[in-house]
């Protein structure tokens, strides 16, 4: 039982904690730990504070043309971040009908080569850029531009080389996490309310495990919010709470594509195969890299989306594929492009309807459902 249980009216003069050492060593150690944490927790708002800055000048000063500027195509875009020769541009090279060259030597490739993936009636760009080096994030070879390029897309494929220490991935995450990426994370439940006056109240129907209220307060005092509501919803740690201060974080999927595996033991493509959202592949001997397809469509997460004409079936063979969180407009223009001018209004069946499994007549702003039915009226 934790002793925080015990109030002064529930034990007066606190004789169970002279009685039992025990105790009171759990005592000590909790309010050391607390104390840890909250030291802790300051440190980190400063120095996420401070990477911010280093951050800024250069987003600001990068003038347009200067980063990889390929256009967005196809139904979404993922983008491939590894090393030097870990084997990017082979797979590029093998998954689509863009040819990028490949070498034995690094850096073979020092631009943003698109490729097309064709899957499940879906058209995914796919991104094979430069190899980063550590560093990369705070400005070390084209590292900067790799990793802000990695912002724009739906995906992440992190392209590791099986032959290669473990380290690597752990560094590559690092440079991502640097620029503010967070993968395979949700955005945590946590609502901040800027206000005028009235100082700042933490609500929080759940127990925080991780952190503490003031912990969490001294936080805000560290980037001047003095007023605010906060809604807290899930348990969450001080390094969460950081990021939904700074509110820029971007949360993406990521797929983990361990690549070489013709020169590694089975008992390691076994390890590697058992991690979680991990891809063991060989592009060199075609090894695995259907199911690297498979996995990579399955975690962009897209909506399938079927169109009915009045008075006919919906085409079920050729479905629209949409983002998340998108809306009748977006389904009008991949549709056609002036069917956005001449809409009137759009009928729904399946789970965006509120009347579901009865249709809905519906405006613009929907959002729609995957396998929806959708028909448009013009
Ligand atoms: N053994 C083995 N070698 C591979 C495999 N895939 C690629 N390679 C070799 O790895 C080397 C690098 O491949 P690239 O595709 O150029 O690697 P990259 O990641 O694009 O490299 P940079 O563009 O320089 O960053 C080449 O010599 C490839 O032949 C594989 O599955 N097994
Ligand atoms: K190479
Ligand atoms: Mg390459």
């Amino acid at each position: 039982m934790g002793i925080a249980t015990l109030t002064p009216s529930q034990d007066p003069g606190n004789r169970r904690l002279h009685r039992d050492s025990d105790v009171s060593y759990d005592f000590n150690r909790t309010q050391k730990n607390k104390n840890t944490e909250y030291h802790l927790g300051q440190l980190k708002a400063k120095l996420a504070k401070y990477r911010q800055q280093l951050l800024e000048p250069a987003t600001k000063s990068s003038k347009p043309g200067e980063g990889f500027d390929v256009m967005k195509s196809g139904d979404a875009r993922i983008v491939m971040i590894g090393f030097p020769s870990v084997g990017k541009s082979t797979l590029l090279s093998k998954t689509t009908k863009t040819e990028s060259a490949t070498a034995a030597y690094e850096f073979t490739t020092l631009t943003a080569i698109p490729g097309v993936l064709e899957y499940q009636g879906t058209r995914i760009q796919l991104l094979d850029l430069p190899g980063i080096v550590e560093g990369a994030s705070a400005g070390r070879g084209r590292g900067r531009q790799v990793v802000s390029v990695a912002k724009t897309a739906d995906l992440v494929l992190m392209v590791l080389d099986a032959t290669k220490s473990l380290e690597q991935r752990r560094l590559l995450e690092y440079e991502l996490e640097a620029v503010g990426i967070r993968l395979n994370k949700k955005r945590p439940d946590v609502q901040i309310k800027k206000k005028k006056t009235g100082g700042v109240t933490i609500n929080c129907p759940v127990e925080l495990t991780m952190t503490d209220q003031r912990t969490l307060r001294s936080i805000l005092q560290e980037y001047k919010i003095h007023n605010a509501d906060v809604m807290i919803r899930e348990d969450i740690s001080a390094d969460d709470f950081i990021d939904c201060v700074l509110g820029n974080r971007k949360y993406m999927n990521c797929v983990y594509a361990y690549n070489k595996i013709d020169g590694v033991s089975l008992e390691e493509v076994n390890r590697l195969a058992h991690q979680p959202h991990t891809v063991p592949i060989s592009c060199e001997m075609d090894l695995n890299l259907d199911y690297l397809i498979e996995r990579m469509w399955e975690q962009l997460d897209l909506l399938k989306i079927y169109t009915k004409r009045r008075g006919t079936h919906p085409d079920l063979n050729d479905p629209v594929c949409m983002r998340k969180g998108a809306t009748i407009e977006h389904v009008c223009h991949s549709i056609h492009r002036s069917l956005a001018e001449s809409f009137k209004y759009a009928i729904v069946w399946g789970k965006s309807s509120k009347f579901n499994p009865q249709p809905q007549k519906v405006s613009f702003t929907h959002r729609v459902a995957n396998e929806d039915v959708v028909t448009i009226v013009a």
